[in-house]
């Protein structure tokens, strides 16, 4: 392992019913980067995401993080070290505010009780680093909107900052600009390049041309194997690359 990757693989594998969705796949993912794994459909692109973060056992091969191998630690156990997957765990409580949506995750990483509802003192405590991670998302105006009534965007602007209150040293994004119309793509992509300060950012995403200005390293997978890595130059002039994509990277 290099040294300064803080999150490795080694022959990362796993299989169904005989059919190896991720094959042998060494990852490494260098402290302070955001790091892009790419491919076409089917590629075992969300396999390898789960298997990341534990949402999958794999069938053989280690995880390292920081060179210790987390490979049968539980979900639960990796956030508590510091990686923290987006969008799925951190999902918003829709009847919540913007604000109380931060503040209870806030609570979270602190420890403190669940039962916020009785002690509104306890949770003002909270309020100004909440209006801080609302502000660093954009959404500082909508500090008092429920987050069940927020547009799209904002409402994935909101996980991101649910996300950052637990003050990750590795975030794990899905797909974080699925679905999104062009004007929360370009606002999430600015986000994910503000937030990656002082950390690591692993993605999978399809949008390649934000892949291309966000990403330092990029991994491509193809039917279950890395088939390049590096700079989105390099990998997307790769041969091997472009004819898994059909042309489709340079498009
Ligand atoms: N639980 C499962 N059982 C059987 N096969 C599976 C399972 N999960 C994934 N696969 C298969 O593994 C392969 C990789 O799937 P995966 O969803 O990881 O690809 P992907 O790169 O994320 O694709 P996409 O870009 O379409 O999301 C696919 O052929 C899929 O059908």
């Amino acid at each position: 392992m290099r040294a300064e990757a803080i999150l490795a693989t080694r022959d990362l594998t796993i299989e169904f019913k005989g059919f190896k969705a991720v094959d042998g796949v060494n990852l490494n993912i260098e402290q302070g980067t955001i790091h892009a794994l790419i491919g076409p459909n089917g590629a075992g692109k969300t396999t390898c995401f789960n298997l990341l973060t534990k949402f999958l056992t794999p069938t053989k091969g280690t995880i390292l993080y920081k060179g210790r191998d987390i490979t049968a630690l539980k979900p639960a156990e990796i956030a508590r070290l510091g990686i923290v997957r987006s969008f799925q765990i951190s999902a918003v409580f829709a009847q919540f505010t913007a604000l109380e949506n931060v503040r209870v995750a806030l609570q979270r990483r602190r420890g403190d009780s669940f039962d916020f509802w009785r002690s509104e003192r306890v949770l003002t405590r909270y309020d100004r680093e909440a209006r801080e991670l609302l502000e660093a998302v954009g959404l500082a105006d909508y500090a008092s909107v429920r987050a069940g009534e927020l547009p799209y965007g904002r409402k994935r602007a909101l996980e991101v900052a649910t996300t950052l209150a637990l003050d990750p040293s590795m975030l794990l994004l899905d797909e974080p600009l699925a679905g999104m119309g062009h004007e929360d793509v370009d606002r999430m992509a600015a986000l994910i390049r503000h937030v990656s300060t002082n950390r690591t950012i692993l993605m999978v995403e399809h949008n390649l041309s934000v892949v291309a200005s966000l990403s330092d390293r990029i991994t491509v997978l193809a039917r279950g194997k890395v088939l390049a890595e590096g700079s989105y130059a390099t990998v997307s002039s790769d041969e091997r690359v472009v004819e898994a994509y059909m042309g489709g990277m340079h498009a």
